[in-house]
């Protein structure tokens, strides 16, 4: 087996082919697959989720091998990749996804993007909060572990999953830049506050029904504590292999996750373990143009809105609760 591992570059190069994969066939024999191309060397766009969708999982894109890349809703989701890997397309295809359950009420989205609101302004209509300053992030993360927390105490001794409805939504946070609230924000405060709720949503959330979905460019422990609260992750473009491994652990890398080897004239492309577990899959996610976006967030533009208040002179932020959607309220259009 280390023989043919050792020679498998020579062997790819030797074929033409744009992988080869190395692994054990039952006790005496080793399995070499090729693939000749590249499924994913050309874009493709991103795409509204399916009406009918369970909400188990989003179709991102496309795998390898050449077939749809679903990416389980949760329960938390870290996306890492170095500048320009192509961050922005994996998280507008996750809201794209989500898109017709947002419109039906059955998933609220809440954006927080501090690069000035760049990111999640383009298509707000999707969400029901969005927060571009730390202050207005730290308010909307602490309504939320008040909600979660209500709801957890409403469904002790009675209910152990949530199933998202409109009255009792599936709550997911989206953050453009991890970091920017949690190592780089100038404000001590409001940095320990953010952690410390990121940390309870990712640790507390998962049965009453709240999600958190993140984008990170550097991955170092330093830099996001709770790494390890982040339940599934996906890797794109990283700087070397040691980044790799902290994204997808060392495994993952011995069995071909080479996230430091993606070029980077294919943005949106990354590895992820699959859930049924094996051999990490790359895979590459659709483009979401800016009209793509200003159009699906108009189609499916949430009914729940809820403005965010942060006070000019100092003191608490705050968020002011909506009355629930009624179902008559929920368009259908
Ligand atoms: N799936 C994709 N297919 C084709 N092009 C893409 C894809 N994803 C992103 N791009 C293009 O690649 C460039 C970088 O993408 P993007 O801004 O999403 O990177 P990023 O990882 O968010 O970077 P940063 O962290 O600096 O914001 C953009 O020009 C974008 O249009």
């Amino acid at each position: 087996m280390s023989d043919f591992e050792g020679a498998a570059e020579a062997l790819r190069v030797a074929v033409g082919a744009s992988r080869l994969r190395v692994e054990p066939h039952g006790v005496r024999d080793v399995l070499l697959s090729f693939t000749v191309g590249d499924e994913l060397r050309f874009a493709f766009d991103a795409r509204p989720g399916d009406v009918a969708s369970s909400l188990e999982s989003v179709a991102m894109g496309r795998r390898e091998d050449g077939r749809a890349w679903r990416l389980p809703v949760g329960p938390h989701t870290l996306i890492a990749g170095c500048s320009g890997s192509g961050k922005g397309s994996l998280f507008w295809s996750f809201a794209f996804g989500l898109a017709p359950a947002v419109r039906d009420g059955r998933v609220q989205l809440h954006g927080i993007d501090l690069k000035g609101g760049m990111e999640i302004l383009m298509g707000r209509d999707l969400f029901t909060t969005s927060a571009t300053s730390a202050a207005e992030a730290v308010a909307v993360l602490e309504m939320l572990v008040a909600w979660m927390q209500e709801r957890a105490g409403q469904y002790a001794g009675r209910l152990r999953t949530h199933r998202p409805t409109a009255d009792e939504p599936l709550h997911v946070v989206m953050i453009d830049e991890l970091a920017a609230l949690t190592a780089y924000c100038p404000d001590r405060d409001l940095q320990r506050r953010a952690e410390t709720a990121i940390n309870l949503i990712c640790s507390q959330g998962r049965a009453p029904g709240f999600m958190v979905f993140a984008c990170l460019q550097d991955p170092r422990k330093e830099v996001i504590p709770s790494r390890g609260l982040f339940t599934q992750m996906v890797g794109l473009r990283l700087k070397d292999l040691s980044e790799t491994s902290m994204v997808l652990g060392e495994v993952a890398v011995l069995s071909g996750a080479h996230c430091h080897r993606i070029t980077r004239d294919v943005p949106g492309t990354g590895y992820v373990l699959p859930e049924e577990g094996g051999h990490p899959v790359r895979v590459r996610a659709g483009y979401a143009s800016d009209e793509a976006i200003r159009e699906v967030a108009s189609r499916f533009r949430t009914s729940t809105q809820i403005p965010v208040v942060v006070p000019e002179h100092g003191g608490e932020p705050s968020t002011r609760r909506p009355r629930r959607p009624r179902a008559s309220e929920v368009r259908d259009d």
